[in-house]
C-alpha cells in the first residue's frame, strides 16, 4: 500500500509548493482537503489520523493544535513547517545536512520539525565553523537578510501585490523585526550551537521567492589563524557529498560584482560562499536560497523522502 500524505494547510503558500512538488508522484497517495473546508477542525482531525505523514503547513498555533488531534495516534508521523517545535529536543530538526547523521535521525523520526528559511542560510554557515572550532561559542554573531515577499504567507502577498489593498506596501524594499525579538533568533541560537542570541535584521524585497542570508566576521575574533581559505576550507569539508548545498569555489566567488536574491528562486538549492580578500581583517558569509524551496516547502518533502526510505 502506498503510504498516505495529508498536507494540513494545503491551500496557502508554503502547502500549495509542496502539493506542487508532489504532482506526479506515482509512490505516494495525497489526502486532500477541500479549500472551503481547510478550517473545518473535524474534517482535518479525521484526515490527520488517516494518514502515514501528516505535513503541517499552519501557523504555530494550529499546528500545535493539529500535534494534540494525533496524540493518541502511534502511527502518524508529522513534519511541521512552522516555528512551533523548532527547539523542541523531542522533534528531530529537519535540515539534513547539518550533520552527518542528521538524515538518519530525521529517517527514524516521528516528529521532525523543518527549519525556517533564514535559520536554514544562518545555521548553514555558522554551525560547520562552531563545529570546526573557528568560529568561538561567545562570538557576537550578526545575521542581515532579506526574503522573498511569500515569505509573510497569503496576507503579506496581498499586501505586496493588490494595490488596492487596505494595508498595501508600495515599497520595494523594507526592513521589519525592528524590536530584534524574531521568532527565528532562538532556532538560530540552538542549531547554530551559539552562546549569545545572534543579532538579527530581517527585510523584504518586492520579489515573491529568493533570500540572501549574511554573516559577516571578524578574522581577529575567530580561533587563531582563521582565514579566508580555511574558512571555506570547512564549509566545503562539512559539505562534501552534498548535492543540495553547494560551497561556492574561492576563485568563482571572488569573480562576482554582486550576488542576485532571486537567482535560485524555484530550485530546492542553497549556495554559500566566503567573501572577502586574502590578507583582509574581515569576510562575509553569504547563503544563497528560495525561502519557499529549501528555505521551507523543498525541505519538507526532502524530510519526507527521508523518512519514507524514498
Ligand atoms: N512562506 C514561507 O516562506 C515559509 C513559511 N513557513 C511556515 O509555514 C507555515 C505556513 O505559512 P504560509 O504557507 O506562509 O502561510 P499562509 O498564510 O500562506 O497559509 C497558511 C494556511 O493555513 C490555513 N490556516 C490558518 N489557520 C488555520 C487553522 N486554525 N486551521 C486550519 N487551517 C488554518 C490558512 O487558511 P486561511 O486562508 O483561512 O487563513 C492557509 O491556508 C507557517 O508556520 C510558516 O511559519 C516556513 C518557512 C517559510
Ligand atoms: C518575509 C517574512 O515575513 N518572513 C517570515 C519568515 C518566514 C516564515 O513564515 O517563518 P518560518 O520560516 O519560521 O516558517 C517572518 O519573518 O516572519
Amino acid at each position: 500500500m502506498k503510504p498516505k500524505i495529508f498536507i494540513d494547510g494545503e491551500h496557502g503558500t508554503t502547502g500549495l509548493q509542496i502539493r506542487t512538488r508532489m504532482a506526479g508522484r506515482a509512490d505516494v497517495e495525497l489526502l486532500s482537503i477541500p479549500e472551503a473546508e481547510r478550517r473545518n477542525a473535524q474534517l482535518r482531525e479525521d484526515l490527520l489520523n488517516s494518514a502515514d505523514i501528516a505535513i503541517l503547513c499552519l501557523p504555530d498555533d494550529a499546528a500545535k493544535e493539529a500535534v494534540a488531534m494525533v496524540a493518541g495516534n502511534n502511527s502518524v508521523r508529522i513534519i511541521d513547517t512552522s516555528t512551533a517545535h523548532r527547539i523542541n529536543p523531542d522533534w528531530a530538526y529537519g535540515f539534513a545536512e547539518m550533520d552527518r547523521e542528521q538524515p538518519k535521525k530525521i529517517a527514524g523520526a516521528r516528529y521532525v520539525a523543518n527549519p525556517g528559511c533564514y535559520p536554514t542560510g544562518a545555521i548553514g554557515l555558522i554551525r560547520p565553523l562552531r563545529l570546526a572550532g573557528i568560529l568561538p561559542e561567545d562570538y557576537p554573531v550578526t545575521v542581515n537578510a532579506v526574503s522573498g515577499y511569500t515569505g509573510g504567507g497569503k496576507q503579506l502577498i496581498a499586501q505586496m501585490e493588490d494595490e488596492g489593498h487596505a494595508e498595501h506596501i508600495a515599497s520595494p524594499h523594507f526592513l521589519y523585526g525592528l524590536t530584534l525579538k524574531h521568532k527565528h533568533v532562538p532556532e538560530m541560537q540552538v542549531h547554530g550551537l551559539l552562546g549569545r542570541a545572534p543579532v538579527f535584521a530581517p527585510s523584504v524585497g518586492k520579489f515573491p521567492q529568493g533570500m540572501i542570508v549574511q554573516v559577516p566576521l571578524h578574522l581577529a575574533d575567530l580561533k587563531e589563524n582563521a582565514s579566508l581559505g580555511s574558512i571555506h576550507e570547512a564549509l566545503a569539508d562539512h559539505y562534501a557529498g552534498q548535492d543540495i548545498v553547494e560551497v561556492v569555489d574561492l576563485k568563482e566567488t571572488a569573480s562576482l560584482p554582486r550576488v542576485n536574491a532571486v537567482e535560485l528562486a524555484d530550485t530546492d538549492r542553497m549556495k554559500l560562499y566566503v567573501f572577502g580578500t586574502a590578507g583582509a581583517p574581515h569576510v562575509n558569509l553569504v547563503a544563497l536560497l528560495d525561502n519557499l524551496g529549501k528555505g521551507a516547502s523543498g525541505a519538507a518533502v526532502q524530510n519526507m523522502d527521508l523518512m519514507l526510505g524514498a
